[in-house]
């Protein structure tokens, strides 16, 4: 019925009647289209998820702690990209944690892959328009902080959003009121409730000596940072360094949905010509690999105790 869609045609063929066209140049998606995505999903399933979990490279296995799960791959589901990225399952995942509903994104998408910001967030907007309240989003970095050792998970405290002040910015393009406003206030884009929650939580499961709080950084990838690129970010007050996250931490929070970003420390930024470790991929997996038990216990038990402290409603 629907076909599987790649980065570069999926605009095109999934979107007839989307603004994006070659004259135009705009990246973006009609209501119809999330509102076609969001009633085929809410047909196929029974769950109503509250939370949103995004999982970044490796760290698919955090929906493994759900029951009663439902899957569909992404190649499925109609007007869904596809993953292309090693680590990336490419399924979305309903089910609940106790008595929470959840939706769980084994794998994202990168403008790196060729994907435009609307297709990178287009998953965020359907989960909001499924009920979801809550979206905890989690990725790998790069640590930029010297004090940051590899294995530490960062609780997300702000962002700066580099591709952004280029013009790669997911809200660029007219403005659909019934998402949210024109022009959003990001002062406070990571829930301070949810902050505090995950450093709590943290600390009962033993872990505070590796849990740390921070700003992190997007760039757009897809290669990793020369010295003087990591020293500027480190000039900048940046923490660690990614390719993902605030394009749908931003349309998430642009459409009132509270947030919560981890992002675990796989592997330390060099600022120094003289270092001669050099980062890659497997590596990233790697450590996601080793901590990805540890992330499932923290995720889980968050979400449990959101429920319990109606964080999750408003
Ligand atoms: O999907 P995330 O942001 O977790 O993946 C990170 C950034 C790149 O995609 C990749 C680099 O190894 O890992
Ligand atoms: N940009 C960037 N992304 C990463 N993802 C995991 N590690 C890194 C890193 O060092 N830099």
């Amino acid at each position: 019925m629907f076909s599987p869609v790649s980065p570069c045609t999926w605009l095109y063929s999934s979107f007839p009647g989307s603004l994006h066209t070659p004259e135009t140049e705009c990246y973006c998606c009609s209501f119809d289209d999330y509102k076609l995505t969001t009633e085929w999903l809410l047909n196929q399933t029974n769950h109503r998820p509250k939370v949103a979990v995004i999982c970044g490279s490796g760290l698919g296995l955090l929906a493994d702690g759900a029951t009663n799960k439902q899957t569909f791959r992404y190649q499925d589901i109609p007007n869904f990209p596809v993953s292309t990225v090693p680590g990336h399952e490419g399924c979305l995942v309903f089910g609940k944690i106790e008595d929470t509903s959840c939706v769980f994104m084994k794998g994202h998408f990168h403008l790196y892959e060729g994907y435009s910001l609307c297709q990178v967030t287009f998953p965020v907007r359907i989960f909001k328009l499924m009920g979801v309240e809550s979206v905890l989003v989690t990725n790998a970095s790069g640590g930029i902080c010297p004090d940051f050792k590899v294995g530490d998970i960062m609780i997300i405290k702000d962002h700066i959003n580099l591709p952004g002040f280029a013009g790669q910015h997911p809200l660029c393009g007219p403005n659909d009121e019934r998402f949210g406003i024109r022009f959003p206030c990001m002062s406070d884009a990571y829930s301070k409730d949810l902050r505090t929650l995950a450093l709590d939580v943290g600390s009962e499961l033993g872990c505070s000596h590796f849990l740390r709080s921070g700003v992190y950084c997007m760039v757009s990838g897809p290669n990793f940072e020369t010295i003087a690129e990591a020293r500027m970010l480190l000039t900048l007050g940046c923490d660690s360094v990614g390719m993902s996250m605030v394009p749908e931490v931003t349309v998430a929070k642009h459409s009132g949905l509270r947030v919560l970003g981890l992002t675990l420390i796989t592997n330390k930024v060099s600022l120094d010509y003289s270092r001669e470790e050099k980062v890659n991929h497997d590596e990233v997996l790697e450590i996601c690999k080793m901590r990805a038990e540890l992330l499932q216990k923290l995720v889980t038990t968050l979400i449990g105790r959101c429920q319990l402290q109606s964080i999750n409603r408003h």
